[in-house]
């Protein structure tokens, strides 16, 4: 469904450039949730924004669902890109639009005509269970329900792949599981392929099939729940594989 290849980007500060994102590969198959955990600055959400071309590569390539979209024409890009949901930490919600409208609008952006759009935005906040929200505005809602409006309008133009940013680090806790359950919900009934990057580890213990590990723009691990097993949410102590999983590996080179 995705995959990087050699994927590097650079910032140029004041005192020369800054590498991110350091020569980095991953692949993530259909109906995964893959987890990108780190230390903050290590790139996380760099990588994730390199995904889908919000940030282009210095180098390397990417590819979602076939398509390489590194080498597209802008145009095609585009429409790739609607089929790219992202949801991120502040929900990013237009302030001064309803909840329906928030949601109408990569409809809109994407050509829909009015009546296909009014369906659509129904069947996303019925899905999100926001039916009843839909006239209210993004002030009057709880941080969850914001999170709610936000993945419905990535869920608005059917992606088949959903980008997270620290999803749930403007939560509390009982929210923040309700906010995965809808994840999990998405992955299982719609068959979306997740990608969340989180510093959270209990966000990964809880719902991720897989996870990789970075540190200064470098991937230095990759394990999935299949073949380590992954600890229920606590604390422990260790590096990111032996607090996830309990265990111990050889370093992902
Ligand atoms: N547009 C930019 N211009 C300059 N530097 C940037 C830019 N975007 C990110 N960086 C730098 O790149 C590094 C990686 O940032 P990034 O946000 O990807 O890390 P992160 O792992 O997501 O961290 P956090 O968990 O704190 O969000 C940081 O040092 C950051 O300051």
């Amino acid at each position: 469904m995705l995959s990087l290849s050699q994927v590097s980007k650079s910032f140029a500060l004041k005192d020369g450039p800054y590498t991110a994102v350091d020569n980095v590969s991953l692949e993530v198959k259909t109906g995964a949730i893959h987890g990108i955990i780190g230390a903050s600055g290590a790139g996380k959400s760099t990588l994730l924004r390199l995904i889908n071309l919000l940030e282009r590569p210095d180098m390397g390539t990417v590819t979602v669902d076939g398509k390489l979209l590194t080498e597209l024409p802008d145009k095609e890009l585009r429409q790739q890109r609607q089929r790219i949901g992202m949801i991120f930490q502040q929900f990013n919600l237009v302030g001064n639009a309803t909840v329906s409208r928030n949601v109408a609008i990569p409809l809109e952006l994407a050509g829909v005509p009015r009546a296909g759009r009014i369906k659509r935005v129904q069947e996303c906040l019925q899905f999100v269970g926001l039916a009843d929200k839909a006239n209210h505005y993004p002030a009057q809602l709880s941080g969850g329900q914001r999170q709610r409006v936000a993945i419905a309008r990535a869920l608005a133009n059917n992606p088949k792949l959903l980008l997270c940013d620290e999803p749930t680090s403007a939560l509390d806790p009982g929210t923040t599981a309700d906010i995965l359950g809808v994840l999990r919900h998405i992955n299982d009934s719609l068959g979306v392929t997740v990608v969340i990057v989180t510093h959270e580890l209990d966000v990964v213990r809880s719902i991720c099939s897989e996870v990789s590990v970075m540190e200064s723009g470098r991937m230095v691990d990759f394990f999935s729940r299949d073949e380590a097993g992954f600890l229920p949410p606590g604390s422990h102590s260790g590096s990111y594989r032996e607090r996830i999983t309990g265990r111990t590996g050889e370093p992902y080179v």
